[in-house]
């Protein structure tokens, strides 16, 4: 598997009232392409911070970025609005994505609307048509035409999550960071979001970096696991390799404060 995503030694501080706060200390890891890298760690810990660099949301203080090979500090504004694109992130809140005062459909196509050149194959023979569009997306988030006109308000918890899903891959990214996205809700629709997001990953070809603090849905969807404390890598590892003896104590600590 060719990598997709490099990240070197990517340092950020935020000021604190208590001094400077290392959010991310020298942390690097790699994605490969297809591939899911589980990042776990407990609350604070520099997960969301990692995935705000990577989301370019954010600017960090040393460090490097690469996408297929190109440093995204390093490239035209116009390749990088390219290499953005590439990558799309579903958050803990889908409000994030969600317009409160618009049908949801509409909100789904807004990537499209802003990317009308690069409408994926998927969505070729729709194209032309935005209800059309939508509807598609929906289906691919296994939810029914009749959601499309419903508000964001109208919507479960685990629907409004599919949605903001839904829009996260509109563009086909090859990489969907996904932050806590099944952490607000119930185990049971949890437990079918993470099945749709496994079978998307394979009909997409997407790579993830899934984001808990859970290490047991981490275990559940990633093939290499990461684990950070304090800005820090702790330790990275294929899956199988979870319950080896000789993993890191906060490793064990973690998986011992799971449910499996
Ligand atoms: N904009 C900011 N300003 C100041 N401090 C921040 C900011 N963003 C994050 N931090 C601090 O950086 C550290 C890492 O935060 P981050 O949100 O990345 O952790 P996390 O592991 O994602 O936690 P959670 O799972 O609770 O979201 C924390 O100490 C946090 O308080």
């Amino acid at each position: 598997m060719h990598s997709l995503l490099e990240v070197d030694r990517l340092s950020k501080s935020y000021a604190g009232t208590g001094g400077a706060v290392k959010a991310v200390q020298n942390v690097s890891f790699i994605i490969r392409e297809g591939e899911c890298l589980g990042l776990a760690g407990e609350s604070g810990c520099g997960k969301s911070t990692v995935a705000r660099l990577i989301l370019a949301l954010d600017r960090p203080d040393q460090g490097d970025i690469r996408m297929e090979g190109s440093s995204l500090f390093a490239i035209s504004p116009k390749e990088l609005r390219r290499k953005r694109r590439l990558i799309q992130a579903v958050f803990q809140d889908p409000s994030a994505s969600l317009n409160d005062r618009l049908p949801v459909w509409r909100s789904v196509m807004e990537p499209l609307d802003n990317f009308p050149e690069e409408t994926p194959p998927f969505l070729s023979d729709v194209k032309g048509n935005r209800r059309s569009t939508a509807a598609r997306l929906f289906e691919m988030v296994e939810l029914g035409p009749e959601y499309l006109d419903r508000y964001p308000h109208e919507l479960s918890g685990g629907q409004r999550q599919r949605v903001a899903i839904a829009r996260g891959i509109s563009l086909r990214p090859k990489l969907l960071v996904c932050d806590e996205t099944t952490t607000s809700l119930d185990v049971t629709v949890q437990s079918q979001v993470l099945r749709m997001l496994k079978q998307l990953q394979r009909e997409l070809s997407l790579s993830f970096l899934f984001i808990s603090h859970d290490i047991a849905v981490i275990e559940q969807m990633s093939d290499r696991i990461m684990v950070m404390k304090d800005g820090a890598v702790v330790e990275q590892f294929p899956k199988e390799k979870m319950w080896d003896r000789n993993r890191a104590s906060y490793t064990r600590l973690l998986i011992s404060s799971a449910c499996f």
